[in-house]
Order: structure tokens, then C-alpha cells, then sequence
């Protein structure tokens, strides 16, 4: 059976035969007795060397063609870019959530992995760390837990607002059985995981004296972390990258927002 497409070629051929279907509708005015007229003799009269308004993108030359004829010969460069990126994220995620179900590829090392997403997780950081600010008894330490503490609601607020402002759905192998989230963690752009791990690897990297392994450690943990969100199905790679990112810029904002003890003199000891 011809498809609809071969077969409005079909008849347009038979109206006009001189004319080749796909260029019909640029070359012809659709006239009252539907006889297609040749209006473009010149290449002056071209859309593309005609310096008047009538051009191709113009709405009086859109207007001339029927809605189908329409179509968008020269998506910029950077549509381009962005749709081919959106298509290798979607593959990518596809493929990368070999955790996203029970019966998927690992499978079996789903419940690991949703241990490390709590390790990642916002409420046993801000109990921690509160935590830690009531047994520290110096005020240094005090001073570099209060920071961190400070990190971890910006970092919340922050995330929340790009979530909300962004609205991306999670990917579709998702299944959402994950601990304590708020209304936002629907949304997947970007992994509240991968900015919280990001950011609070530098902070310790840089305000806390570790030994060279346990920077290490706090180094994979923070990757290890990110990984698992596409892992575990919850995020698109995008979400994850741009997470990750965000973290170090947060960190940053983090630095240039330091509280001192003058800020909040009654949480220290004098
Ligand atoms: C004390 C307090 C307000 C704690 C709230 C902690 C909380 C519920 C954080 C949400 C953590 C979460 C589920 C983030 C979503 O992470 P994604 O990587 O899935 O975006």
C-alpha cells in the first residue's frame, strides 16, 4: 500500500508534472483555481537574495504555505547540538541503570547501592553534622562544623530551586522507593546527591586534616556516590554532570559566604 507521502507525490506529479513535489510549495503561489503558477523566474527573487522582508522565516511567506509544506530547513547549530546531546544522555542513562530494577543486569547489587545513596543522603549529613557541633570543644572546630552545616541548606535550598524552575522528569526505569525526599525530588535536574557529594568532598578536603588515603576514600566516596545515581536508575547522566558541577560551585559560594563566630557569637564558647 503506498504511504500518504508517495501518494500526494503521486498526485501532485499528476497536476504539475514539471515540478518536483518537495520544492513545489517554495516555487509556487497556490492560486483561487488551485493551479500551481510559477512565481520565481530570477534568482534575485530567491528568499535567499531577496532584501525585502519576504523571506522564509517571515510570517507573510509562511503564511502562502499549507501547514504541512512547512518545515524547518536550517535548525541552528546549537539545536542541533543540544537535541543530539539529549539523545547520547537518554541512551547512556538507558544503558548505565543496570541497578534500576531487581531483574536488571546488577540487579543483585541494588541494595548496595542504595546504601551508598544514603551515605549520600541529606538527613544523616545535617544529624551528623549537628551532631559534631555539639561535641567539638573548640571553636575552630566549631567554626569549620557550622560552615559545613550552612553548605548543607544551601545546598538543599539551591537545588530545590533549580528542580523546581527546571521540572525534568526522572528517567522513566526509575522506580521511586527512595528514603525521605521532598515534593521537588521528583524532579531529576540535577542529582541532589552528586552537588551534595561534590561539595562536601572539597569542604572536608579542604577544612579538615586527613591522612592521604582517607582523602582518597573521601575522593571515591564522592565519585562513587554520583555514579550510583544513574546506577541505581534515578538520574539522567546530564542530571548527574551538572550536580557535580553545581557542588563545586556551591563550594565556592560556601567560601565566600564564611560565617565567623562574630556572625553568631552565642553558638560559641567564650
Ligand atoms: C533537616 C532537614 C530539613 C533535612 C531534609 C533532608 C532531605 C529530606 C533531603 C532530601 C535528600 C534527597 C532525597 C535528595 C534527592 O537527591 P537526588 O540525587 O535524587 O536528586
Amino acid at each position: 500500500m503506498p504511504s500518504p507521502r508517495v501518494t500526494r507525490a503521486a498526485n501532485a506529479n499528476s497536476t504539475n508534472p514539471n515540478n518536483r513535489f518537495e520544492f513545489m510549495s517554495l516555487l509556487t503561489n497556490r492560486t483561487s483555481s488551485s493551479e500551481p503558477v510559477p512565481t520565481r523566474h530570477r534568482l534575485s527573487d530567491s528568499p535567499v537574495h531577496r532584501k525585502d522582508s519576504f523571506n522564509s522565516s517571515s510570517p507573510a511567506f509562511q503564511q502562502q504555505l499549507p501547514e504541512e509544506d512547512c518545515m524547518k530547513l536550517n535548525p541552528s547549530f546549537l539545536e542541533i547540538a543540544l537535541k543530539s546531546l539529549l539523545a547520547i544522555d537518554l541512551w547512556l542513562t538507558k544503558k548505565l541503570g543496570v541497578c534500576a530494577r531487581e531483574g536488571s543486569s546488577w540487579g543483585s547489587a541494588r541494595p548496595l547501592m542504595k546504601l551508598v545513596e544514603i551515605s549520600g543522603h541529606g538527613i544523616p549529613w545535617i544529624g551528623g553534622t549537628i551532631y559534631c557541633f555539639y561535641k567539638s570543644d573548640s571553636n575552630a572546630g566549631r567554626e569549620v562544623i557550622l560552615n559545613l552545616l550552612f553548605a548543607l541548606f544551601l545546598d538543599l535550598l539551591l537545588v530545590a530551586i533549580v528542580k523546581g524552575i527546571v521540572k525534568r522528569p526522572r528517567p522513566m526505569q526509575n522506580r521511586m522507593d527512595m528514603f525521605a525526599t521532598f515534593s521537588v525530588d521528583k524532579y531529576s535536574f540535577p542529582s541532589g546527591h552528586a552537588t551534595r557529594a561534590a561539595m562536601v568532598a572539597r569542604f572536608m578536603l579542604k577544612h579538615l586534616v586527613l591522612a592521604v588515603p582517607v582523602r582518597i576514600l573521601v575522593v571515591l566516596w564522592a565519585i562513587v556516590v554520583s555514579l550510583s545515581r544513574v546506577v541505581l536508575g534515578r538520574h539522567n547522566v546530564t542530571d548527574v554532570v551538572f550536580g557535580f558541577i553545581m557542588g563545586h560551585m556551591q563550594f565556592t559560594l560556601v567560601e565566600h559566604l564564611w560565617l565567623s563566630p562574630n556572625a553568631l557569637p552565642s553558638l560559641f564558647k567564650v
